[in-house]
């Protein structure tokens, strides 16, 4: 209860006191915060080991980035972006040092491309493509393109990466298991219009954590709490037992994608999920996958204090027992909602309001308000406080004296309490000799896309 205490104390005197004792098994004590991190960190190394990784929650996906930019990079760059809720082309001009230049476009992926064929996803994306060199007239170039690809991949250099499954709602048959860059210049090859020299596949924590490192020489960890829950990190090449090919000798770290969503797939997190995970799980297109993620992330936030919220309303101890057909519905209580509500002074409820007359439930008491909102709290400060075990267990990992950490995400960029229920909270379990720090990444996939393919033209020229 002492954890989220300091961001409730002006209204927790209304929740009613049976909410507050269901609402006990969503608020994580600091002894099992220990034990997800001591748990989380066994994973990882279980993902760095090459006999124990096929087996491991937590893959460690080597990235086979190892240079972290310098500020210096220079020139026009391509990048896509795909990888939850939009996709994006970008057209990226680093100039002098800080200073850079971006167009950008978004562009849908309808439901049916998502659960569609990998044929039809890549012949999408390269006419978007191509559409967008058409109206930025770079057309006739053939310039370098990051592309920032946000599932789990097994790289096999930087620009060879095998998807390993979908996550985040998308299912198109015939990728998992294929490289997608090849899939890509596949479909660009199809069109035979376009001219693209493919430098650098990467996850969006990549690129946050590239971009992050252009401004800022301590960054060693990227995160993303947005549509998925992600982390990438510097690591030790002699740690890494699944690196591929030949080592450069002067080239002592890499970046690990750990593809940390994953985390609890085996059961190593059932210990303290509840109900509402398992129900989230249940109904989910991934069952019994991505269990970490399902707790923490916006694609399942929201629905998460809706079925709390739902049992509450059905069990009468809020709304007088009277709910709404919205309500009821699965997916209709937005992430969005649990930012807005929280957003609320203590002890106002306007946000609140307007939330509960969307959802049809204008009967709300201040009472049920103070309750809802308390639900909230409980379900997003469970999340921000096993994104600080994770990013707890990387810094006292990586045992470097200063730390910062290139966070992005809605989740994290919108959520009132987020970052600082992460500061206490990482505060609270990170060696007292360490300093850290959590940056707000801008624009993480599309600039730090073009800083790995900047880095990779560097190297490679
Ligand atoms: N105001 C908000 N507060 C909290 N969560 C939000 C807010 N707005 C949107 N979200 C949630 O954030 C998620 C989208 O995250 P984001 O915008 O970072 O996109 P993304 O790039 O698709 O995510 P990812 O990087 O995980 O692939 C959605 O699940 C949405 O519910």
């Amino acid at each position: 209860m002492d954890l989220v205490k300091p961001f409730m104390d002006l209204h927790v005197d209304r929740v009613s006191k049976e909410i507050r004792e269901q609402c006990q098994e969503l608020i994580l004590s600091d002894k099992q915060i220990e034990e997800i991190m001591r748990r989380l960190l066994k994973e990882i190394n279980r993902g760095l080991g090459k006999a124990t990784q096929p087996e491991a929650d937590i893959k460690c996906f080597i990235t086979y980035v190892q240079d972290l930019p310098n500020g210096k990079e220079k020139g026009k760059f391509l990048a896509l972006d795909l990888g939850g809720t939009n996709f994006r082309v970008l057209l990226i001009h680093l100039k002098d040092e800080n200073d850079f230049e971006m167009l950008s476009k978004i562009y849908a992926i309808p439901q049916s491309i998502m659960l569609g064929s990998g044929t039809q996803l890549f012949d999408h994306i390269a006419e978007c493509l191509a559409n967008f060199m058409k109206e930025h007239s770079v057309y006739e170039e053939k310039l370098p393109l990051g592309f920032t690809f946000s599932f789990p991949l097994t790289q096999l250099g930087l620009t060879k990466g095998i998807l390993a499954r979908w996550t985040k709602g998308f299912n198109c048959s015939g990728v998992v298991g294929e490289d997608v860059v090849q899939l890509l210049k596949d479909a660009i090859a199809r069109r035979g219009d376009v001219q693209i020299e493919i430098c650098a596949i990467l996850n969006d924590t990549t690129g946050t954590l590239m971009s992050c490192a252009w401004k800022n020489h301590n960054c060693r960890i990227g995160l993303i709490v947005g549509t998925g829950s992600n982390a990438c990190y510097v690591e030790k090449v002699e740690n890494c037992e699944m690196f591929d090919g030949p080592k450069d000798p002067k080239k002592e770290h890499v970046l690990i994608n750990t593809e940390w969503g994953a985390f609890g797939d085996n059961g190593a997190l059932d210990f303290v999920r509840t109900e509402y995970d398992r129900e989230i799980d249940h109904f989910s297109i991934n069952p019994g996958r991505q269990i970490q993620e399902k707790m923490i992330s916006g694609m399942y936030m929201g629905e998460l204090a809706r079925l709390a919220i739902v049992k509450f309303t059905r069990a009468g101890l809020l709304f007088g027992g009277v709910g709404s057909d919205i309500l009821f519905k699965r997916g209709q209580f937005f992430t969005k909602y649990v930012s807005e509500i929280e957003s609320d002074k203590p002890g106002t409820y306007m946000y609140c309001r307007d939330v509960l007359d969307e959802l049809g439930l204008e009967h709300a008491t201040d009472e049920d308000c103070a309750n809802v909102r308390y639900i909230c709290e409980c379900v997003s400060s469970r999340a921000a406080h096993l994104v600080s075990a994770g990013i707890a267990a990387l810094i006292n990992k990586m045992d470097e004296k200063s730390v910062t950490v290139g966070v992005d995400g809605s989740v994290y960029r919108f959520h009132p309490k987020f970052h600082d229920l992460m500061k206490a909270k990482i505060r609270q379990f990170v060696k007292p000799d360490i300093s850290f720090d959590l940056m707000l990444s801008e624009d993480g996939s599309g600039r730090g896309a073009a800083l790995v393919a900047a880095v990779a033209c560097r190297e490679a020229h």
